[in-house]
């Protein structure tokens, strides 16, 4: 962005006002949605997050992955104003959260976290129906909601009766009532099966398709590889990489291949004498399956950490 000509040309209404940049090709670019930069958070004596910056642009589904007591939660609770930061500089929506006015920052915001309360004892449609008299969204808003999370079959059952992942997906409900600009998400399918799992991934693609960016935090990387634009790797409260998942793969892996003859399977590099390899194999009519060894983010983590996400 060090070559942008024009900042601040126009302010563009897309439910928040957001600064569009012209760079010197005329191509117009879009300002980052979340930018952290040297973000530092102490408990006490515990150094939760050790100057992370990182940014996230409008538009992106960006995952926050890590092992537990790595940092994320910390980090949601901070850009959505539950939680002081200790130092450095924190905007969201060109806002800081620390400084933010409640009414002016949550009504842009959805936030899904442990602690995103629903009342047990009032049946699921009467839980949204409060909320969309709090964030002053029409009731006809609960059906669709309900739809997105796989609940209309439930909507008259109280919620202390449902299971935890039932709930789960009722506060996910709550959470995108009002059509938030930003979705932060902590942890979203960790009480769910792998049905819901899945409806709630594609509810979130497709939120996203209409333009809503999402900060994800999660352990499970095959979410993460599945939804993700971009991923920070989070370790004892530092960044060890960011980037998008095909690059780290690409980046990390050993740019092998797995090929497989009658003698059984063997693994090639990916340069000129394995390419004779194959080719040979080819010739003789050997090869029976052929496969890139691209490491999963999984792998990635534990290359880069030297510890698991789990
Ligand atoms: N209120 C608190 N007081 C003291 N230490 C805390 C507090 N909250 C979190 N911590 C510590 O800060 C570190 C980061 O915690 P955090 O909850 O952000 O991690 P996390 O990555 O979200 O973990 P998990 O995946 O288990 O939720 C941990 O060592 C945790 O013990």
């Amino acid at each position: 962005m060090g070559n942008l000509l024009f900042t601040a040309l126009f302010t563009a209404k897309l439910g928040w006002s957001f600064r569009l940049l012209m760079s010197r090709e005329g191509v117009i670019v879009m300002e980052s949605i979340i930018e952290v930069n040297d973000l530092e958070k102490r408990y006490k004596k515990k150094q939760a997050l050790n100057k992370i910056s990182f940014q996230v642009r409008q538009g992106e589904i960006f995952g926050f992955l890590g092992p537990s007591g790595s940092g994320k939660t910390t980090t949601v609770k901070i850009l959505t104003s539950q939680l002081l930061y200790t130092s450095g500089r924190v905007k969201v929506l060109g806002i800081d959260p620390a400084r933010s006015r409640p009414s002016e920052f949550l009504g842009k915001i959805g936030v899904l976290t442990d602690n995103s309360g629903t009342y047990e004892r009032l049946s699921v449609y009467d839980n949204l129906a409060l909320f969309c008299r709090l964030y002053g969204v029409p009731k006809r808003r609960i059906e669709t909601v309900l739809d997105a999370v796989n609940l209309i079959g439930d909507k008259h059952t109280l919620v202390g009766r449902l299971s935890k992942g039932m709930k789960q997906r009722v506060t996910l409900a709550r959470t995108i009532l009002h059509e938030p600009d930003i979705l932060f998400l902590d942890e979203p399918t960790s009480a769910l099966d792998p049905v819901n799992s899945e409806r709630i991934q594609k509810t979130l693609r497709e939120m996203n398709r209409r333009g809503t960016t999402i900060f994800l935090t999660t352990h499970n990387m095959q979410e993460a590889e599945m939804l993700c634009d971009r991923v920070a790797f989070l370790n004892n409260g530092e960044i060890s990489a960011l980037d998008t998942p095909q690059a780290l793969r690409l980046r990390y892996g050993d740019h092998s291949i797995t090929v497989t003859t009658p003698l059984g399977k063997q693994i090639v590099q990916q340069d000129e004498v394995g390419a004779g390899f194959i080719r040979d194999l080819i010739r003789r009519g050997e090869l029976l399956a052929i496969h890139s060894n691209e490491p999963t983010l999984g792998d990635i983590f534990v290359k880069l950490t030297g510890r698991g996400l789990e």
